[in-house]
């Protein structure tokens, strides 16, 4: 299975990680880290749909991706037109990398997710030390213990966390710990098959008040009818951005459809 294969060669890099710095030295730099998280909770949370724009290179169910325009130029029209940045740092099966995390958080004011599979409390200080406002934590690939760990050391260092499920059983697992922003991808993780049906079905189970996102497969303007009547707080898009030569006219046209009485 996928997931299994990513999570072990990220327990790879892991290790190389920590040879290049321990666990105690990043500890001590995300505490003496002076950078003011900006709330990407808030950004999510204000009326009307929020957009997540993802940057990533490739993915495992797209494979590699090509781009349509410079990392800058993109980031410029994200900037102007959604409300959070996702960044891949998963370097074997999205070609991320903290480098381009780092790149993109010089350049835009947008509260940022680091998007990564987070299997160890180093990468929530290595987030903190990138400029990360949020980390995902994904409950397939963790027990309830660790989401509940990992949440509140995450918060402890001032950043939000998106948590993220895909059936009930992760649904239920995940609002144990009571998380102010909850996501359901509409991917499954473990072959890749989408369904917007997973929003629909999942959504009844999540309290008001908890910010609801809706995470892949958001490809056309009938998707957004449908998430439209799902009642979504944010989208997370990245496939549609990443192929298109205007992601900033995507998103405005996505936003003025979903907004529209
Ligand atoms: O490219 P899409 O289908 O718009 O999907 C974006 C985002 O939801 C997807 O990249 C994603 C959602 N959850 C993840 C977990 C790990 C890696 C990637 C993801």
């Amino acid at each position: 299975m996928i997931l299994d294969v990513i999570v072990e060669d990220k327990k790879k890099r892991l290790k190389e990680h920590k040879a290049r710095t321990s666990e105690e030295q990043m500890k001590e730099l995300a505490l003496v880290s002076e950078r003011k998280s900006i709330s990407f909770y808030e950004a999510l949370a204000k009326p009307g749909l929020s957009i997540i724009g993802e940057f990533k290179k490739a993915s495992p169910s797209m494979g590699k991706i090509e781009m349509t325009m410079e990392l800058m130029d993109r980031i410029d029209e994200y900037n102007v037109s959604v409300d959070a940045i996702s960044c891949l740092t998963e370097e074997d099966h999205f070609l991320g990398n903290t480098d381009y995390f780092k790149e993109i958080r010089n350049i835009s004011p947008l509260p940022m997710i680091r998007k990564d599979f987070i299997i160890d409390p180093y990468q929530i200080y290595e987030a903190k030390v990138i400029g990360a406002d949020c980390i995902l934590l994904i409950a397939a690939i963790l027990s309830d213990e660790q989401m509940a760990e990992y949440y509140k050391l995450a918060t402890e260092l001032g950043m939000d966390v998106l948590v993220e499920t895909h059936d009930e059983e992760e649904m239920g697992r995940a609002l144990k710990i009571q998380p102010k922003i909850i996501g359901v991808n509409n991917r499954n993780l473990k072959d890749f098959t989408i369904s917007l049906e997973n929003t629909k079905r999942l959504r009844p189970m999540v309290p008001e008040g908890t910010v609801f996102v809706s995470e892949s497969g958001v490809t056309t303007n009938e998707h957004i009818a449908f998430l439209k009547e799902c009642k979504v707080d944010a989208l997370l898009i990245g496939g549609a951005f990443m192929l298109s030569e205007h992601p900033r006219e995507l998103a405005t046209e996505w936003k003025n459809l979903y907004n529209e009485k």
